[in-house]
């Protein structure tokens, strides 16, 4: 399973920074979407040139313009970029064809999808690598949201996925064993004491 560090902090200085002491033990360097926001594309081109080994995830949450969003993520140096389940299917297959283009991934981000699994099936069919299940912070403040049930719409998915929200050294090896291609990690990395550390502890829970 690859480890991804969601760096949810903005600006490109402090993104430098958190991705320098994790690098080592992460596979994937995600620019969360409030640094996007922030910062730009240029954060983007910042941190693939600082990385270029690394798989560099651009979490656009795409809802609409799926191939022009897509196409300037790719084109500033994003591996995959994300667009929204909630979006439309020509949104999902018009990001498809920007990666196509560029040689490139699209990862639908499942946040808010009631069905995830059966829109999982969905997206992958339209091109999709693979899909992440996604709670948010508030999606997780629910009545009767469990971290649990998002492994087994993962499981259920029959697609490859990641799983992202509440992802740490307590959870992480329960998403290992849910068979999730990827797990999602960013508060437990960035708000630790020592990034480094942290990046590292839950690269050795998952071998
Ligand atoms: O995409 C996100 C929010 O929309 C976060 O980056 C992702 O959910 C990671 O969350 P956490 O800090 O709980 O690991």
């Amino acid at each position: 399973m690859k480890l991804q560090f969601a760096m949810d902090t903005l600006s490109t200085e402090s993104a430098l920074a958190l991705a320098a002491a994790a690098a080592p033990h992460v596979d994937i360097l995600e620019l969360g979407t409030p640094l996007i926001k922030s910062e730009g594309l240029s954060a983007i081109t910042a941190i693939k040139a600082a990385h270029p080994d690394k798989i560099v995830f651009a979490d656009l949450k795409t809802m609409d313009a799926g191939e022009l969003e897509a196409d300037i993520a790719f084109g500033a140096g994003a591996d995959l970029v994300t667009v929204l389940g909630t979006a439309g299917d020509s949104t999902i297959a018009g990001a498809v064809k920007a990666a196509k283009k560029h040689g490139k991934g699209v990862v639908v981000d499942l946040i808010g999808v009631a069905d995830k699994p059966a829109r999982a099936k969905q997206v992958v069919a339209l091109g999709a690598e693979f899909v992440e299940m996604h709670a948010g912070l508030d999606e997780q403040a629910e009545d009767g949201f469990t971290f649990a049930t998002l492994l087994r719409d993962g499981e259920a998915s029959g697609v490859p996925f990641s799983v992202a929200g509440g992802v740490n050294a307590a959870s992480i090896g329960s998403v290992r064993d849910s068979g999730a291609r990827i797990a999602v990690a960013g508060s437990a990395i960035y708000s630790a004491e020592n990034v480094g550390e942290a990046a590292a502890a839950l690269r050795a829970a998952i071998g």
